[in-house]
């Protein structure tokens, strides 16, 4: 399979080079030349697989033409070593918990499974690997766990000072070894124009051996359309889908899952108030603007960059994307009034990305009562203690105990300010 760049139809590569490479030099975003499907002999019999034989299935259909299918049953097996439930609040409202891996959030899976791709892609080389990624909150904490130790690799986080929660925090700080944070003076955005210069930068890039853990990586999103079809196997009505969103990268999964053929009543794009792209939805004009700090911190994202994904799928028609999906946003006084409605009316204990999400649920099913909605809660609640306990008090959220035994180790990180010359100084000197 050929993998061309979102700018140019014509820059292609092949598997390797655009999974290792991870952004085009013409800052575009890679999509395969062809958009799997799977046959109808998948779909006659979709809703009595299991988890890892649906994972089998799409993996095959992404990358089975170049990797054996032992080995990406292996890497598959790997990475689904946790389950994806589906709660169900009401006969209708129906929410996917993401949260059952070892750091707690949705990234889990994507993480878990570009680690182990990315080995096997490297198995017969011994060049060093430097990952670098951008995090507002759960993608370095998946990353640098999912990484872990892993030979032959070694990541950098970077994350912005102040704008994530004190347990994501100890995730990305306190590992050691292989992993190491630099707590950015800046916004999100600022870490990820850091991120995309360190690539544009051929030389920087070469030298490192640099490859993205973003979701601008593709082999982030693929893993992360298995639970689409996990999730809508268990309900007896097509639904549709509210995603917490902030890169956007969990929402292009579930396009991807429904161009696999997966019947999708709708897509819905929740969003705290960096909403660009239920604005776009709106009015047609895409503007990003700088982000906003919220207590929906994972979120807080003021120029998604799997946008020019979206676009790529919708032949850049904005009619065609505003027929498959809704954008809804809402406040942090919402959000915080929508937790503790949760757990009044429905004895269900939501995190505040998913809250953003199920408010989104509510209202949307309130102009289409005939359709059953799975709202993916992206994070565990005790990621966002704090928040968690102003709003149902001190002690309510139960913390697993991969997470507390975080709160007493010691962070580590390098400061930096979001100056990129500053950034690519300090890569040089790695
Ligand atoms: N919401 C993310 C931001 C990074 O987005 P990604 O889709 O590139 O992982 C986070 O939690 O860090």
């Amino acid at each position: 399979m050929l993998y061309h760049s979102t700018n140019n139809p014509d820059h292609r590569v092949d598997l390797k080079e655009a999974i290792l490479r991870s952004l085009p030099p013409d800052n575009g975003l890679y999509m395969p030349d062809t958009l799997p499907t799977l046959g109808e002999e998948f779909w006659k019999g979709w809703r009595d697989l299991s988890f890892r034989e649906i994972g089998h299935a799409v993996a095959g259909a992404f990358f089975g033409e170049d990797v054996p299918e032992d080995a990406l049953r292996e890497i598959v097996d790997g990475t689904l070593e946790f389950d994806a439930p589906v709660v169900s609040l009401t006969p209708d409202d129906h929410i996917l918990e993401l949260f059952h891996g070892p750091t707690l959030a949705f990234k889990d899976f994507g993480a878990r499974f570009m680690a182990r791709l990315m080995a096997w892609l490297t198995r017969d080389e011994d060049r060093q690997l430097t990952v670098l990624v951008a995090t507002s909150g759960d993608t370095g904490g998946a990353v640098a766990s999912a990484f872990h130790n892993v030979p032959g690799t070694r990541v950098f986080i970077l994350y912005p000072k102040g704008k994530v929660s004190g347990l994501q925090e100890k995730q990305l700080t306190t590992l050691g070894g292989n992993i190491a944070a630099l707590e950015i003076d800046g916004t999100f955005d600022d870490c990820q124009r850091l991120v995309k210069s360190a690539f544009l930068d051929r030389e920087l890039s070469e030298r490192l051996n640099l490859t993205s853990a973003n979701s601008i990586n593709l082999s982030r999103l693929v893993p992360q359309s298995f639970y689409y079809i996990h999730s809508a196997r268990q309900i007896d009505r097509t639904p549709a889908f509210v995603i917490p969103s902030g890169n956007f990268g969990n929402l292009t999964a579930g396009l991807l899952a429904r161009q696999l053929g997966l019947p999708v009543e709708r897509f819905v794009a929740a969003t705290n108030i960096n909403d660009v792209v239920p604005r776009y939805l709106e009015s047609g004009d895409y503007q990003p603007l700088p982000s906003e700090a919220t207590i929906s911190n994972a979120m807080d994202v003021g120029a998604p960059s799997n946008f020019a994904r979206m676009q790529a799928l919708f032949g850049s028609s904005w009619e065609e994307m505003c027929d498959t999906i809704d954008g809804l946003a809402f406040s942090d006084e919402e959000t915080r009034a929508a937790i503790r409605e949760v757990k009044e009316t429905l004895g269900y204990t939501i995190d505040p990305h998913g809250a953003v999400g199920w408010l989104a649920a509510k209202a949307w099913r309130t102009a289409h009562p005939d359709t059953p909605t799975i709202t993916l809660e992206t994070a565990h609640p005790s990621k966002f203690l704090d928040v968690m306990e102003e709003e149902l008090g001190k002690g309510s959220v139960e913390i697993p105990e991969r997470l507390a035994v975080l709160a007493d180790r010691e962070k580590v990180a390098t400061s930096m300010s979001a100056d990129e010359a500053e950034f690519k100084d300090w890569l040089n000197g790695q």
